[in-house]
């Protein structure tokens, strides 16, 4: 059975001196090969939830919170435990991250920032990030630095170095906010096309629901389910229908 990362009974919270936020995911399940939606009005948590996801924040509540196959169930809740597999491990083994811009590395070509996602896990495949730079139609810049490639481009190469050491799950907040719809409409077909052939599950947030409706792909939303003035705001994930 391939991968599968499930939640049940999940909260995050973010508290400071004035207030209290929590995210709460009663049930999620993302598995391999699949893509899922994620949207919200503004200030809902949809960053909070993909860095929780990522292993960037720590839970706050658990049922269940792991990666499951035949083979093995990696419990996700247990990272922070000392003397555990570190977060920063898992989340390097397990996942691979498209940010809202690039966030490539300015003094490597392509290619080089493709395949210093390979080298840090360990996981060299010529032939799989040859495949990447194909199918994310880069083999004319793969030489060049993302100086001097459109943002359309550097967005291509931010979702080949996300897939190139073959994670299990694929985290994308807002991957298109910056392009226009022509470009942000082919980044989005790829990305979940590139993702399907690697076998990797995929998660991506957007504002953008015309955008999203282009794709075949399952939907989740969070809402503010707090009453107004309460002393935490409060947030949850609902499962919504696939519009495509
Ligand atoms: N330190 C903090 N303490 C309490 N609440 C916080 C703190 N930092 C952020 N928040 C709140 O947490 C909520 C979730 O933020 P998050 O950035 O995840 O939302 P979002 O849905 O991604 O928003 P956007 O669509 O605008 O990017 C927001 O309402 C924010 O105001």
């Amino acid at each position: 059975m391939p991968a599968r990362l499930i939640l049940k009974g999940v909260e995050v919270s973010l508290a400071d001196r004035e207030r209290r936020f929590t995210l709460s995911v009663p049930d999620l399940s993302i598995g391999a090969g699949e893509a899922v939606g994620l949207t919200g009005p503004s200030g809902t948590g949809k960053t909070l939830l993909l860095e929780l996801l990522g292993l960037l924040r720590r839970p706050s509540a658990v049922t269940a919170f792991g990666i499951s196959s035949d083979t093995r169930t990696l419990d996700l809740a247990s990272v922070w435990t000392p003397g555990a597999q570190s977060p920063a491990q898992v989340r390097a083994d397990m996942f691979g991250f498209v940010p809202q811009s690039g966030g490539l590395l300015p003094f490597l070509s392509v290619t080089e920032n493709i395949h210093l996602a390979q080298s840090i896990s360990g996981r060299e495949d010529a032939a799989w990030q040859d495949h990447l730079v194909g199918q994310l139609g880069l083999g004319d810049v793969r030489q060049l630095r993302p100086g001097s490639l459109s943002i359309g481009q550097r967005q291509r190469v931010a979702i080949a170095r996300a897939l190139a050491h073959r994670p299990a799950f694929v985290i994308a907040d807002e991957p298109t906010a910056a392009l226009d719809p022509g470009a942000a409409s082919t980044a989005m077909g790829l990305l979940i096309d590139v993702a399907a052939t690697g076998g990797a599950g995929v998660i991506i947030s957007s504002h953008d629901l015309a955008l999203l409706d282009q794709f075949p792909m399952r939907r989740v939303a969070l809402e503010l389910v707090s009453a107004p003035g309460a002393a935490e705001a409060r947030s949850q994930l609902m499962h919504q229908e696939a519009l495509a």
